[in-house]
C-alpha cells in the first residue's frame, strides 16, 4: 500500500547506514540528487562522461545551493556561506565509473533514459563495486528488474525515484523488486529521509506511482489541446486554480520536455503497447509534430505553451 512509510522492519537488523553515495549522471536530475546528498552530510561522488559536463553540473549545483541557503539562512548570511562551502568540500568528481565506486555505500543511476545503456552501465558496476553497495536507479519508466538482472545483486537492488526540482520536490518513490531484501529496502527509506524526503514504496509496476497516475492525465490534457476544447494557458489556469496543482499539465509538459513524454507513451518505453487498452497512450499528432520540430519545451524554448508566450 502506498502509505508514507514510517514502520519499522523488525526483519531488517544489519541494515547498513548509507555514508558514501556515488551518482551517475551529472545532468538535471543526477545534479539535484548529488547536491541533496551532499547538503545533508553524505560523502558523495557525481560521475559524469567528461570534465566539461561535470562543471557544468557543479555551476548549476552551486547556483541551486545559493537559492537553498539563501532561503535556509536568510537572517545569517554567513552560517549561509558556511553551509555552500561545507556542501561543496563534500561532493566531488570523477568521469571514471569503476573507479568511482570503489569505497561506496549507495549507487544512484540517473543517466539516459535508454535501457542497453544502463544495463550495460550496471553491469560494468556489479563488478567493480563492493560487495555490501546497494544498487538504485532513477529511472522514470523503465522496469527496475530489467536493469537488476544484468547485476548479480539484485537483493541490493531497488529503485530511488527522485522528482524535478529535485532540491524542491519532497517525495521519493523507493521502488523494491520481489527479490530486494528487507535490509537493502529499509537502508534506501532511511537514505530518502536522511536526504529529507517523505518516501513512499512502489512495486516495480509502469510508472511507479506518480507516473502512472500523471502520465495519463498530462495525456488526457494534451487530447484536449488537439481537439481544440481548451487553449493551453486555459488548461493550465483551469488545473491550478481549480484543482490546486503548482504547475497546469501544459506547462508541465514544457518543464518536464516533449520528448520525454513521447518516450513514456509510444517512444521506447512503449507504455502504448504495455497497456493497449488506454488509447491515451497512442501516438499523438500534436506531439509528434512538436517533438520532430525540436521544440521539447524549456530545455530548448518552444514547446506547448512557451511558444505562446
Ligand atoms: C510530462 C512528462 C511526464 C512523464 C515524465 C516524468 C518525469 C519524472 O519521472 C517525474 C517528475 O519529475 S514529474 C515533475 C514533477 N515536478 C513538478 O510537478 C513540478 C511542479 N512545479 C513546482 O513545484 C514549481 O512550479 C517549481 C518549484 C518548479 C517552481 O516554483 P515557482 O514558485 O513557480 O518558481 P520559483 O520562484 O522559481 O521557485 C520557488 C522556490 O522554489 C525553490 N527552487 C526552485 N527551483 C529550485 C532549484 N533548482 N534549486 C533550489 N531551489 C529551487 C526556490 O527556493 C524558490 O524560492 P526562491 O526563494 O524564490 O528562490
Ligand atoms: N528529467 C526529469 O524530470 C526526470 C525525473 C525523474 C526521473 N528522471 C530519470 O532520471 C534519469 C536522468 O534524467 P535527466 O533528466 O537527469 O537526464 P539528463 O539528460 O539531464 O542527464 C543525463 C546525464 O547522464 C550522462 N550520461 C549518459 N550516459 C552516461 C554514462 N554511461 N556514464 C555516465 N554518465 C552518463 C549524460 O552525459 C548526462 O549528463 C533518466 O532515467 C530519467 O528518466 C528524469
Amino acid at each position: 500500500m502506498g502509505t508514507v512509510l514510517k514502520r519499522s522492519f523488525s526483519s531488517s537488523a544489519g541494515r547498513a547506514a548509507i555514508k558514501h553515495v556515488t551518482v551517475i549522471g551529472g545532468g538535471l536530475m543526477g545534479s539535484g540528487i548529488a547536491q541533496i546528498a551532499a547538503q545533508t552530510g553524505h560523502d558523495v561522488t557525481m560521475v559524469d562522461m567528461s570534465e566539461d559536463i561535470l562543471a557544468k553540473s557543479k555551476a548549476y549545483i552551486e547556483q541551486s545551493l545559493s537559492r537553498v541557503a539563501r532561503k535556509k539562512y536568510k537572517d545569517d548570511p554567513e552560517a549561509g556561506e558556511n553551509f555552500m562551502q561545507e556542501t561543496t568540500r563534500r561532493l566531488s568528481t570523477n568521469t571514471d565509473t569503476r573507479d568511482a565506486v570503489q569505497n561506496t555505500d549507495l549507487v544512484i543511476e540517473a543517466i539516459i533514459e535508454n535501457i542497453d545503456i544502463k544495463q550495460k552501465l550496471f553491469s560494468g558496476l556489479d563488478n567493480a563495486a563492493p560487495q555490501h553497495t546497494i544498487f538504485a536507479s532513477n529511472t522514470s519508466s523503465l522496469p527496475i528488474k530489467d536493469l537488476a538482472k544484468s547485476t548479480s545483486r539484485a537483493d541490493r537492488f531497488g529503485g530511488l525515484h527522485f522528482f524535478n526540482p529535485v532540491p524542491v520536490i519532497k517525495l521519493l518513490e523507493v521502488i523494491r523488486l520481489p527479490e530486494t531484501s528487507d535490509a537493502t529496502f529499509q537502508s534506501l527509506v532511511d537514505f530518502g529521509q536522511a536526504v529529507g524526503k517523505t518516501t513512499v514504496e512502489a512495486k516495480d509496476t509502469p510508472g511507479f506511482i506518480v507516473n502512472r497516475l500523471l502520465v495519463p492525465y498530462i495525456m488526457e490534457a494534451v487530447r484536449l489541446l488537439e481537439r481544440g476544447d481548451a487553449s493551453a494557458r486555459d488548461i493550465d489556469v483551469a488545473m491550478k486554480l481549480g484543482a490546486g496543482y503548482s504547475m497546469g499539465p501544459i506547462e508541465l509538459v514544457d518543464y518536464v520536455g516533449l520528448d520525454t513524454l513521447k518516450f513514456v507513451i509510444d517512444g521506447e518505453s512503449r507504455w502504448n503497447e504495455s497497456m493497449p487498452d488506454n488509447p491515451l497512450f497512442n501516438p499523438s499528432p500534436m506531439l509528434n509534430k512538436l517533438v520532430s520540430e525540436g521544440k521539447l519545451g524549456l530545455k530548448t524554448g518552444e514547446g506547448f505553451e512557451i511558444r505562446m508566450k
